[in-house]
């Protein structure tokens, strides 16, 4: 067996012959029907514990992130019964500021890596980005799949060159962002998420939130549902992170609801649940004082 097979097997193993409509029929299904009772205090101080609290401008500096990381220690005892932000995610040339400016307990430093936002560079070259963000502090690496690779239909490539950022990793958690605005279909999303589960990604991640359309609650009913079909065939459990213009308190209970739904409570912890995203912080905060 060639190992392009190899990954066609893999997919068939999968239903991945899926109808957009049929999904956004689902999607409006589960929204209507469960919504409103997720749309609470609780779930709200959850979803506080599930961001990935990211700064990721052009024009950061060293100064901007130390101070953006204060305010994450600030955090602490300020609302007594909320807990922080799950991580703070920068560019990996920041990982050292933040490794000395994090005083909060328990709060992880999560980079983006491998030529992010386009993965349009050499893997030697997000490799050693990785290695690099890793030793100085990265606790979690944010990588975006190879869509080029994909499009190709060069699965080998694609899974292999995952398989080598994880192994950079070592001990840090892999997150594989599909970017998928970019894949558009819902069977590109089925066939990409299965292909990042195969090759050792801790999490899924929808969207750099950079160019394409970000987040989106079809997107992730498709890869919550590869994570569910994964975990029962191998027994391993993989996050789901939605990020990429979820801002409201709105948007983040529509996905908590979404992955409610199709992983079940296990995975409504920042262990397996986060939301990337800049913007959503304030307002959910203003919602759980109110
Ligand atoms: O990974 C996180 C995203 O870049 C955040 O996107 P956002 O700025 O739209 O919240």
């Amino acid at each position: 067996m060639t190992s392009t097979n190899k990954y066609i097997d893999i997919l068939k193993q999968y239903k991945t012959a899926l109808k957009d409509e049929d999904i956004a029929a689902k999607v409006k299904e589960i929204i209507a029907g469960k919504f409103a009772e997720n749309n609470n205090v609780e779930v709200y101080k959850t979803l506080y514990s599930c961001i990935d609290l990211t700064t990721l401008n052009t024009t950061d500096t060293k100064e901007e992130v130390w101070k953006f990381t204060e305010k994450v220690n600030d955090f602490e005892g300020t609302y007594p019964d909320v807990n922080n932000v799950a991580a703070i995610c920068v560019f990996p040339n920041f990982a050292e500021v933040v490794k000395e400016a994090l005083t909060a307990q328990g709060v992880k430093i999560a980079c983006v890596s491998g030529g992010f936002p386009s993965s349009q560079t050499f893997t030697e070259v997000k490799i050693a980005e990785t290695a690099l963000a890793v030793a100085n502090g990265a606790d979690e690496i944010d990588i975006v799949l190879n869509l080029g690779f994909f499009l190709d239909e060069n699965y080998e490539e694609l899974c292999e060159e995952i398989d080598e950022i994880k192994h950079a990793c070592r001990d840090a958690h892999l997150k594989v962002i599909l970017e998928t605005g970019a894949l558009k279909t819902a069977s590109n999303i089925m066939k990409a998420s299965i292909f990042s589960l195969y090759s050792g990604a801790d999490f899924l991640k929808t969207s750099t939130g950079k160019v394409y359309e970000g987040a989106s609650l079809e997107a992730a009913y498709v890869m919550c549902t590869a994570i569910k079909e994964y975990a029962k065939k191998t027994g391993r459990k993989v996050g789901f992170k939605a990020s990429g213009g979820i801002v409201t308190t709105e948007d983040a209970v529509k996905y908590y609801t979404v992955v409610k739904e199709v992983l079940g409570d296990e995975w409504c912890n920042n262990e397996y649940f986060r939301v990337g995203a800049s913007r959503l912080a304030n307002n959910l905060l203003d919602t759980i004082k109110d």
